[in-house]
């Protein structure tokens, strides 16, 4: 499967590169799982947002375009890749020559740190808003991920168990009923024939089993304390609804990154509280 790069892909390496700028200017870094320091940060090199390929979704067999005589997929993958590259290229090329300009200024003490700072905060988001037309597509499923990902930090930041069991939802729960269902799911659900039984019963034995260790994990460490009799049986409501969203058809519009989380949040609030 061929690379495609978008805006999106890009966020992590531009981070990588504000944070050449920051460390200059000796501000705090919000205080996020995936800040700019963060050592699991995304790759170093610039040009490993080619690796992040596992990110685009191949799209179905069936399009219109693949009838053209003059149309091959290998062709058309690759017109797409050149599009992506050239594209990553020259974001990544105009990232790095704002971030170095503004440390050299700074450096030679042209401007001042704080100037220095508040100009890459004007001009990097710019830089970034505007390279949007040139890329093909927005991959949203990654993206409404991360956007979970971050306003669960802002909103449930350790103290809540709401965070944490709509974070093991989305992501092992909704994970794992992908890679059980396709690979053993034959049976299909009645009222859903892309989704099996073993996808959403997987859905929520992982959903359910990694709440709990991290409701574990988070009152081991402090953050709270539960009930755990009764914190079994809320998990396991939280579980059973966000299952049974995941299991319904989806729509091109509506994405289990979005559904799945927002469904597992209000039942997790209704359930624990804040
Ligand atoms: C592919 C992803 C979601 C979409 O899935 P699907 O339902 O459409 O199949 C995941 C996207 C991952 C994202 C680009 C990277 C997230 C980075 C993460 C916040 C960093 C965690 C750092 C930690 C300390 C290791
Ligand atoms: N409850 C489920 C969920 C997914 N799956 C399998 O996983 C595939 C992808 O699921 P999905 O459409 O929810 O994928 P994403 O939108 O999460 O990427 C489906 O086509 C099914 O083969 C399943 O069998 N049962």
């Amino acid at each position: 499967m061929l690379a495609r790069m978008t805006p999106l892909s890009l966020t992590p390496t531009f981070s990588l590169l504000l944070h050449r700028h920051r460390r200059l200017v000796h501000r705090s870094l919000i205080d996020l799982p995936f800040s700019y320091s963060s050592p699991h940060c995304f790759s170093p090199k610039p040009t490993s947002v080619l690796h992040f390929h596992f990110l685009y979704r191949p799209p179905h067999a069936t399009t219109t375009r693949s009838s053209s005589p003059s149309f091959t997929p290998v062709a058309a993958a690759g017109g797409a890749l050149l599009q992506d590259a050239g594209a990553t290229a020259a974001v990544l090329a105009g990232a790095y020559c704002l971030v170095l300009a503004f440390e050299t200024l700074t450096e030679r003490e042209v401007i001042k740190q704080n100037l220095s700072r508040k100009l890459v905060h004007i001009s990097s988001g710019l830089l970034f808003a505007i390279s949007w037309p040139i890329f093909r597509e927005l991959l949203r499923g990654p993206l409404y991920y991360v956007l979970i990902l971050i306003f669960c930090s802002l909103v449930f930041w350790r103290e809540s168990p709401v965070g944490v069991i709509t974070l093991a939802m989305m992501c092992a729960g909704d994970g794992v009923a992908d890679i059980m269902g396709r690979r053993f799911g034959s049976v299909k659900l009645p009222y859903n024939q892309q989704k099996s039984w073993v996808g959403s019963i997987s859905m929520f034995i992982f959903g359910f089993l990694i709440s709990i260790g991290m409701l574990y994990y988070y009152s081991a460490l402090g953050y709270f304390q539960l009930d755990w009799m009764s914190a079994i049986q809320r998990v396991a409501f939280v579980a059973l609804l966000s299952t049974v969203v995941e299991s319904l058809p989806t729509t091109e519009t509506v994405d289990d990154n979005i559904s799945v989380p927002l469904t597992s949040m209000v039942a997790a609030y209704l359930s624990f509280g804040f």
